[in-house]
């Protein structure tokens, strides 16, 4: 399969693809706390990669929708967080970690690598609890952490040969994961699916 193209504004695009990427996409999911942005940070600087913290994102260019009371935060207006990262992901270039608590929402066609970060339910609650979190929101993703449920959203969303399960609680993991993640991208380059 080569790229393909869609209209936008009256203006085409070329999609990239798996196998027309020069470097891979790498997303980094998980429930928060688990040590996303920390990892992705780290592999983004060491592969010589763009960083994109979805959150931060978010914030930096407006793309909240309406303000949740529960929650006591803006929900997330995925259409145009989207429409804001397209022409980046999309680009044959590659070479983008994204860092999101969340997978379903992003075409299957921008990642090549899906890491997902898991912890320990008291290590969680503890650097939940620290970030000033209240119980409700801290008991949601101590929840969501136990379901497992951003693996389960990854292995529904991707292929499962490209999707890895990472512990993530002490600093030995995070260094053996940011050496486990920059292999799987040196690996990908190695791979003949794509142009050089
Ligand atoms: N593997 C790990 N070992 C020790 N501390 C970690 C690890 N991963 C994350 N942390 C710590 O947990 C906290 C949350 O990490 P962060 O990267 O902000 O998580 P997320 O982006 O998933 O919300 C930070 O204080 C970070 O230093």
């Amino acid at each position: 399969m080569g790229s393909y193209y869609y209209a936008n504004n009256n203006q085409q695009f070329s999609m990239a693809t798996p196998e027309t990427r020069r470097k891979p996409n790498i997303l980094v999911t998980g429930s928060p706390g688990t040590g996303k942005s920390t990892l992705g940070q780290q592999v983004a600087e060491k592969l010589g990669f763009e960083f994109i913290e979805i959150s931060k994102e978010v914030r930096e260019n407006n793309l909240q929708g309406e303000f949740d009371e529960q929650y006591n935060c803006h929900v997330l207006d995925e259409d145009k967080l989207l429409d804001h990262i397209s022409e980046r992901m999309d680009s044959d270039d590659g070479g983008i970690v994204v860092d999101y608590h969340g997978c379903d929402l992003f075409p299957e066609r921008w990642f090549d690598v899906v890491v997902v970060l898991r912890c320990s339910t008291e290590k969680l609650y503890d650097r939940l609890k620290s970030r000033g979190y209240t119980d409700f929101k801290i008991k949601e993703n101590v929840e969501c952490e136990i379901f497992g449920s951003l693996l389960e959203e990854a292995k529904e969303s991707y292929k499962e040969e490209i999707v890895h399960e990472l512990q993530s609680e002490t600093p030995d993991q995070m260094e053996e994961n940011i050496e486990k993640i920059c292999e799987l991208a040196a690996a990908f380059k190695n791979s003949d699916n794509h142009m050089e």
